[in-house]
């Protein structure tokens, strides 16, 4: 269940991934027999200087690179050193070297400046395969737990810390494109009276029955869901107006209730229901935070007006009444 949810949502946790590694060796006989060696299992962009590494690792992103020391146009350390200040820049790389220097002190210099490995030259193949393979390992585990950190234990969809992230992603590139986004938060009606009347494991189900519903009708790649927390849910609709965010939460409320979930304790339906706030904006200057403080503010007046419903605005009309 969890692996075909992160392949749904790009995460490399597959097998069947192969990572990109970019291999900095000036020598070219030592540059053919890595390449052979590792083709099959890995994805490889090869160069043979400092300047076309550093241009290759700002143009593409790489899980792994086998760095040279000694280049033509300078030392592979300061690759090193300038990939692993800037995180940001070029990803969580793992660096191995794979150099002549075999003093210890110099093994000691490219360990203390963050690479993962340091293999010594001649290079034994197949000892190199067991070392990329070793980080390849460990890398894979490393996004394992990453991906998990960022899952709601429940339900199998994203968390708060997911969600968060999503939301400062889709602003940025809403902004940058002038799309519209929209945010809906959802509670389910009623549901401290759930608990009381089914118990807290029914309630669970009830939880797991609506992230479901949000799962099969949010499908677009650039949409999120998550579990806000407790009993709430947020979606992040990309690219969609108020009217268009409307209809696919409507349709999501109808879905919900289809289920008919039976829910004695509901002063509105005899099955368990949800109300939604959704606010839709042109990200400008206004923060993430407001767009979730006034989506909020819709999601009580849903509330207030009678639940089981979608109550939408547009971010500017809210202002407004303020
Ligand atoms: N079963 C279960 N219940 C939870 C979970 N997280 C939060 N809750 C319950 O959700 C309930 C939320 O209750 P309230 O905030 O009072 O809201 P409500 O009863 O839904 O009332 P309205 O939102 O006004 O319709 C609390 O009783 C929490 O215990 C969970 O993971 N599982």
């Amino acid at each position: 269940m969890l692996f075909s949810f992160f392949q749904e949502h790009g995460m490399q946790t597959s097998n069947n991934y192969k990572y990109r590694i970019l291999v900095v060796e000036d020598d070219i006989a030592n540059r053919q027999i890595v390449a052979e060696k590792l083709q099959e299992d890995y994805q490889l962009t090869l160069v043979d200087n400092k300047a076309d590494a550093m241009d290759a690792l700002l143009k593409q992103q790489f899980e792994i690179v086998l760095l040279d020391i000694g280049l033509p146009d300078g030392s592979g350390l300061d690759i090193c050193r300038e990939v692993k200040a800037n995180h940001d820049v070029y990803g969580e790389i793992n660096i191995v070297f794979m150099t002549g220097r075999d003093k210890p002190a110099d093994e000691i210099e490219g360990i203390r400046l963050g690479a993962n490995d340091y293999i010594s030259k001649p290079i034994n193949v197949s000892v190199l395969k067991a070392r990329v393979d070793l980080q390849a390992q460990l890398i894979r585990k490393t996004e394992l737990l990453a991906n998990l950190a960022r899952i709601d234990g429940l339900t199998e969809i994203p968390n708060r810390r997911a969600f968060d992230d999503y939301l400062e992603k889709s602003w940025s590139h809403a902004r940058r494109i002038s799309a519209p986004i929209s945010l809906a938060m959802l509670d389910i009606d009623f549901f401290k009276q759930y608990n009381d009347i089914y118990g807290h494991p029914a309630g669970d189900e009830c939880l797991k029955a609506l992230a479901n519903c949000l799962r099969n009708n949010i499908k677009r790649g650039a949409d999120h869901i998550a579990r806000y927390g407790g009993e709430e849910f947020a979606v992040i609709l990309f690219d969609c107006d108020l009217q268009q965010a409307n209809t696919i939460l409507n349709e999501l409320l109808a879905d919900f209730a289809n289920l008919c979930i039976p829910h004695a304790g509901s002063s509105v339906a005899d099955f368990a229901t949800f109300s939604c706030g959704v606010c839709t904006l042109f990200p400008e200057d206004q923060g993430t935070q407001a767009l979730l403080t006034a989506t909020d503010k819709l999601l009580y007046e849903a509330k207030s007006e009678g639940r089981n419903r979608v109550k939408g605005e547009y971010f500017h009309n809210i202002e407004r009444q303020d």
